[in-house]
């Protein structure tokens, strides 16, 4: 097996509707098509043509949503998703996706989550932790344990991968709308939501529509990830930092001002190169701000944004870092060993993954 697969990793920053098989979209568009809902031969080639500007990526999911939001595709697209991540040997997934409001189908946001709680509960290619903090233990929870347990039991070794949910809310959204994504975050807490995340084309919108829901979401102890500099925006980015977010994505149009204060925050950031070189948000992958923040030691951990819309993979981020700033193997094992340190999850699980680690690294040739 390829080395970079052969990598435990654990994957913060991925978006359930980018992160779909090329195969299921176009799937997906041909059954639409067929019934005269879309032009299958246009869709076809916006899905297939894989180099985008930031502006037409987010036309792009504007499609993938008419593609997907009905509870049937959302439990399908969950449930691919999951298993293709766990394929490639990433041991923690925190998946985040947009709750969205769909009346044609009669889905709210809430039906939307559970829509996918049920793809979670469908992956069969490997076992599934989505909830193991004792402190949470409640009834609603007595399904997923029952199933994780019964796997343990049967002494059947199943490849294992930790899943947890963060929801998005969407830079068009309005207040009251972001408010309502985080009241459904802390209702699925005990389901394995851990946070929220901001997200969406980052021209549109202002920080201050968020800012209310954000500052309940951290209120109440969800932790905060923000899409941060993807385009130039000195006093955004500055907000942002000012709120002191767990994490954020990005960071690609940082001046030495923001490199400075982000470093002294020691805010850890979620890289995904290949997203940013495609996007053309950063023109090559040798002046990446992945190189610095490395070389000083800030935490940072690889992603891969949209695997599906970029073409990528986890392994394929850990190997283009290690190709492109001549990282070794070893130290490539301790950058995704160190991811744990920024899970949202709580310490038990960090153990947990800790010692995943520590045994692959006695397999592992370096
Ligand atoms: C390329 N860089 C990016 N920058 C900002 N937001 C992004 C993004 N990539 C994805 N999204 C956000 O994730 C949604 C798709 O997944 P879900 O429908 O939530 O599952 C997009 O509509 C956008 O809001
Ligand atoms: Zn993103």
């Amino acid at each position: 097996m390829d080395w970079w697969v052969s990598l435990p990793k654990v994957e913060l920053h991925a978006h359930l509707n980018g992160s779909i098989r090329d195969s299921t979209l176009l799937e997906l568009a041909r059954e639409l098509g067929d019934r005269g809902l879309v032009c299958f031969p246009d869709v076809e080639c916006v899905i297939l043509k894989h180099d985008r500007s930031l502006t037409e990526v987010f036309k792009l999911f504007d499609l993938i949503h008419i593609l997907t939001t009905d509870h049937e595709t959302v439990t399908r697209i969950t449930k691919e998703v999951i298993e293709d991540f766990a394929a490639e040997n990433v041991v923690y997934l925190e998946l985040r996706t947009t709750p969205k409001k769909n009346a044609s189908k009669g889905m709210t946001k809430k039906s939307y989550m559970e829509a996918v709680l049920e793809g979670i509960r469908a992956v069969n290619t490997v076992e599934v932790d989505i909830f193991s903090e004792p402190n949470f233990d409640c009834p609603a929870n007595a399904g997923i344990y029952a199933r994780s347990d019964g796997c343990a039991r049967n002494g059947t070794a199943k490849k294992k991968i930790y899943v947890r949910l963060l929801l998005s809310i969407d830079r068009r959204e309005t207040t009251e709308a972001a408010m309502e994504t985080v009241k459904l975050a802390l209702e699925m807490r005990h389901l394995g939501v851990v946070g929220i995340d901001l997200s969406g084309n980052p021209v549109i919108g202002e920080w201050l529509t968020f800012l209310p829901a954000l500052e309940f979401a951290k209120e109440q102890g969800l932790l905060i990830t923000l899409h941060c500099g993807e385009v130039p925006n000195q006093v955004e980015i500055h907000a942002m930092l000012d709120f002191l977010p767990a994490r954020i994505g990005h960071a690609c149009c940082f001046g030495e001002e923001e490199w400075a204060k982000l470093k002294s925050l020691k805010i850890p950031v979620e890289i995904c190169l290949t997203s940013n070189i495609k996007t053309e948000t950063i023109s090559s992958v040798d002046i990446h701000h992945f190189a610095d923040l490395y070389n000083s030691g800030h935490p940072i951990v690889l992603c891969t944004d949209d695997s599906g819309v970029f073409s990528t993979s986890v392994s394929g981020e850990y190997s283009l870092a290690s190709s492109s700033f001549g990282i070794q193997k070893r130290e490539m094992f301790q950058l995704a060993r160190n991811a744990v340190n920024f899970i949202f999850a709580g310490n038990k699980v960090k153990l947990e993954l800790e010692q995943v680690f520590d045994l692959a690294a006695k397999s592992l040739e370096f």
